[in-house]
């Protein structure tokens, strides 16, 4: 934070001035792939991965600290009645992350990936959008340069997930005010709404954007005014990534809407992020069709906890293996086209 400028002026100085790829490490990467024991092309998409790594970390193409960030936050907007768990959930399930018995756990287990999980203040919910601003203007950036933090030990790959009971209804009303539309068109099930919470949900949607509409040309009011505290932590850890050259992978609805807050206030600024899957979330597709991105994954999932973040890891880590690991031609003796 400056010391004479508002809490927001670093962020936007920061979004405002992102530095691109590196285009001697993709050039490198390019000219080895050529070379390995395959017909060009013939792994597809893992090449185009393989591509990007080397772009955004600026090194030749390697996973070798994968890590997977879940951030947890809590909604004043529940007290609405938005969706069927209760907020306790959010506190619990934390701890059963820590007890390694969630899905996310058996994941990364599976997967050889690092977890970390950052609580943010669940006994103190976000203010209910509908009401009033989710957070003040320090609250929610300090919670930003706190979600920067979580890449402080280090990770060549950063997986991005979250938790929090009420949150698909805070995703919904962020790209309902980004990208229009009706509420409806944004609001989904989540964890389950139907009937008369699905109603309710679409309602404080609507409520949230009229409420707030005369400041939302702003993506950092959005945020402030309609997200959560994993939302803004979220979209720290994004951007410091970047910073810090550490290519990213983006889970389902939720994690997207932190993304699309950095994507609106600098359209260059997910060039180092990949989708990991999309979720089944209805919305989730159309956000990312706005983002002009193509997730990696497709599997009917709609859990969160970066599940699906780390699930792509694997196939990341899979790329990264072949470009790296693979024999050239010359190497193994193996025959190029006539
Ligand atoms: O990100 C997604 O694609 C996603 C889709 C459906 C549910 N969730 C998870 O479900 C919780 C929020 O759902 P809800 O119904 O309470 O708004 C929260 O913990 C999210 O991680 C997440
Ligand atoms: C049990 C449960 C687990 C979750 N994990 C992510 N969101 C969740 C929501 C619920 C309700």
């Amino acid at each position: 934070m400056t010391a004479s400028g508002l809490p927001f002026d670093d962020f936007r100085d920061l979004i405002s001035n992102l530095r691109g790829p590196d285009t001697v490490a993709l050039a490198a990467a390019r000219e080895r792939d050529s070379q390995l024991t395959k017909p060009g092309g013939a792994l597809g998409r893992l090449e185009e991965i393989a591509f990007w790594l080397a772009a955004w970390s600026g090194r030749s193409p390697a996973v070798n600290r994968p890590l997977v960030a879940v951030f947890a936050g809590n909604h004043g907007v529940t007290a609405k009645g938005v969706t069927p768990f209760p907020s306790s959930v959010t506190a619990q399930m934390v701890a059963n992350f820590a007890a390694g018995g969630a899905a996310i756990n058996q994941i990364c287990v599976a997967n050889d990936l690092g977890l970390k999980i950052f609580d943010l203040a669940l006994d103190v919910p976000t203010g209910d959008i509908t009401e009033e601003a989710a957070m003040d203007e320090r609250g929610c950036a300090a919670t930003m340069a706190f979600g920067m933090e979580a890449i402080a030990g280090g990770t060549d790959l950063l997986c991005i997930g979250e938790m929090g009971i009420g949150n698909t209804t805070i995703a919904a009303a962020i790209f309902h005010a980004l990208y229009g539309g009706t509420a409806a068109e944004w609001v989904g099930p989540g964890t389950g709404s139907e009937g008369e919470v699905l109603a309710r949900k679409i309602a404080a949607v609507e409520a949230a954007v009229a409420l707030h509409k005369p400041h939302l040309g702003d993506p950092l009011e959005v945020l402030r005014r309609l997200g959560g505290r994993e939302i803004a932590a979220m979209a720290g850890a994004i951007l410091a990534a970047r910073t810090e050259r550490i290519p990213v992978l983006i889970d389902g609805y939720v994690a997207t809407a932190a993304a699309a807050i950095l994507h609106a206030m600098n359209p260059s600024a997910l060039d180092h992020c990949l989708i990991g899957h999309v979720s089944a979330e209805p919305g989730h597709i159309k956000a990312l069709d706005r983002l002009g991105k193509t997730p990696l994954l497709a599997l009917g999932m709609r859990l969160g906890e970066g599940t699906g973040a780390a699930l792509a890891a694997g196939i990341v880590k899979s790329a990264a293996m072949c470009h790296s690991g693979m024999a050239t031609f010359a190497q193994a003796g193996v025959s190029g086209k006539d």
